[in-house]
């Protein structure tokens, strides 16, 4: 078995000409948490749904596990492990907590939708849903329709339902976005916490929040990958920090010890 999961070849993607994303060649190891940042406009979305096939690429392979999935769709690719935060169960603001974990858990299983309005049988979801409420600390949470949930709780959520798809590797789209401080705290460890025995590849847009969480970093900017290795390395890193410093200051002081 090959210590790599996820690898991609000469990965690019053009829109009308202008390039996105330009010959990205990345190596996900297994069991690691692999951060994916640069500045604004740096391809970080692009080279996302790349990967959770959201996106066809102009040119260039994607390969997960040994297998080529550079033609494949999203579901085929959910299915073989790879799984996108929000790709398969979005949350339903009025069902609440515990129903949108049950009603994930059910998809999964492969339960067909005229089943869906059985009690009984999604009752049967109840437990699995409960501890991966608990793993993502939502305990206490479950009669809470989703919609009221705080909104750094609902992206604890989304990862739950992320979770019920029993993925292999989670790709995780900026998840501190938008977040208020604390927040973020609680969701850095909660990430930490679901990595264990997976594969995690996280977009991000600030160091800072990468520090703590990953263990390999590529930096994007202007689709092209400028540095790669562990945040000591690429936060010290000249380029990096001018690549930073040309368009957002503050996340630089914030996020590279000086
Ligand atoms: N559908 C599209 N059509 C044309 N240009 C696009 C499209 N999607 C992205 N781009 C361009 O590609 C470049 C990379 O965008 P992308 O959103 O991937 O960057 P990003 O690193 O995620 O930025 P941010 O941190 O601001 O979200 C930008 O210049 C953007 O304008």
């Amino acid at each position: 078995m090959s210590d790599i999961l996820l690898e991609t070849n000469g990965l690019t993607k053009e829109f009308m000409g202008f390039v996105a994303v330009g010959d990205v060649s990345l190596k996900i190891r297994r069991g690691s948490i692999h951060g994916l940042i640069g500045p604004n406009g740096a391809g970080k979305t692009t080279c996302f749904n790349l990967l959770t096939k959201f996106l066809p690429p102009t040119r260039g392979t994607i390969t997960y596990d040994g297998r080529d999935i550079t033609g494949m769709k999203p579901a085929e690719v959910a299915r073989l492990g790879l799984v996108r935060s929000f790709q398969i169960s979005a949350v339903f603001p009025h069902l609440t907590v515990l129903e949108n974990v049950r009603m994930a858990l059910q998809r999964q299983r492969g339960g067909s939708f005229d089943f869906w309005r059985s009690d009984s049988i999604l009752r049967r979801y109840d437990d699995r849903a409960r501890a991966l409420l608990a793993d993502v600390g939502l305990t206490g949470y479950e009669r809470l329709p989703a919609g009221e949930l705080p909104y750094g709780r609902k992206r604890a959520l989304e990862i739950a339902t992320t979770l019920a798809m029993e993925p292999q590797m989670m790709l995780l789209d900026e998840p501190t976005a938008g977040m208020a401080h604390e927040d973020v705290d609680r969701i850095v460890a909660l990430v930490k916490r679901v990595a264990v025995g997976r594969t995690v590849l996280l977009v991000e847009h600030n160091l800072k929040v990468v520090a703590g969480l990953c263990d390999t970093i590529t930096v994007l900017t202007r689709g092209r990958v400028l540095a790669e290795g562990d945040y000591q390395s690429v936060a010290r890193n000249p380029e990096v920090i001018a690549a930073y410093l040309g368009t957002e200051a503050h996340t630089v002081t914030e996020g590279v010890p000086v």
